[in-house]
């Protein structure tokens, strides 16, 4: 993994800049600053600025794991584009397929009560329903470990078999073979006709999009981690701030857009300072 701020990062964010690209985050660890409490993640200020800035300058998403109407609120109308639950939401798929997430879901629910529900309930883990997918959150447990594993073993039991994907102190339940958030921006650059994109993440789910074969998409991790197929990283979640305002410079500073895909010695200017 290569420094975003490195000079072959911000040379890549430069190239992407002159192409119609799609400017795509995740929500928390990415936009927002994990918390213990997941209803009290939000945005800073100057996030959100940047945000909606960049917004006005070049299509802008948050592709999220939580639900639509959890997410809506926490953006403001700073992006044209959302999606959620991993992908599932907020795209052009087809309603039959999210039907059946909601219905697997559901079933899963039913099966999470009683006295499945009452041992993670002891184990002090949550449930997050989010209609088309489950996440067991075990964030602030006794002992994670454990709870970790009562997580992954109650929803390794729910039939049909989830798709489990873990994340930061959560284990996530999604219904196999539906979209994710891979498939989720590459259905978005067809349907906003865009070459290129960017995407940053923090988290597994995020590595849907990491692990894309294609060239078009630059993928950017919050932190540096062996394994991840992230191409960049980014030290941390404060960095995100000093990104969005670095790349609203940089589209500032574009050519009207009928020069845009030009070769770049017609350019008039170069690269922002990136602080
Ligand atoms: O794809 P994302 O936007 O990153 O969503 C991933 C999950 O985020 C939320 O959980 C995470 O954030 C919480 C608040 O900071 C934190 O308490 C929790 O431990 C994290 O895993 C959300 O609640 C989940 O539904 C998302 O799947």
């Amino acid at each position: 993994m290569i420094d975003l701020f490195s000079d072959s990062g911000l040379a890549r964010l430069e190239a992407l800049s002159r192409t119609e690209s799609l400017y795509a985050f995740d929500f928390d660890g990415t936009l927002a600053e994990i918390v213990r409490e997941r209803d009290r993640a939000q945005v800073t200020p100057q996030v959100r600025r940047a945000l909606h800035e960049l917004g006005r300058l070049a299509p802008t998403a948050v592709v999220s794991g939580r639900a639509l109407e959890d997410l809506e609120p926490r953006i403001e109308g700073a992006v044209s584009y959302l999606i959620g639950n991993h992908g599932l939401e907020g795209t052009q798929e087809e309603a039959e397929v999210r039907n059946q997430a909601q219905a697997v879901s559901r079933s899963w629910r039913e099966q999470l009560g009683g006295s499945a529900g009452a041992k993670l309930h002891d184990e002090g883990i949550t449930l997050e329903d989010k209609t088309y997918s489950l996440t067991l959150h075990y964030r602030g447990t006794r002992n994670s470990t454990r709870a970790k594993r009562k997580a992954k073993e109650a929803l390794s039991r729910l039939t049909p078999a989830p798709r489990i994907i873990l994340g930061k102190a959560v284990v996530n339940a999604v219904p196999a073979g539906s979209p994710h958030k891979g498939a989720a921006i590459r259905s978005l650059m067809r349907r906003l006709n865009v070459t290129t994109a960017l995407y940053v993440g923090d988290d597994v789910t995020d590595e849907d999009v990491f692990a894309l074969p294609d060239a078009r998409i630059v993928t950017v991790r919050i932190g540096r981690k062996r394994g991840s197929r992230a191409q960049f990283y980014l030290t941390d979640q404060g960095q995100v701030a000093r990104l969005l305002d670095y790349l609203v410079k940089l589209l500032s500073m574009r050519p009207p857009p009928h020069t845009i895909g030009e070769p770049p010695g017609i350019m008039t200017a170069g690269r922002p300072a990136a602080r």
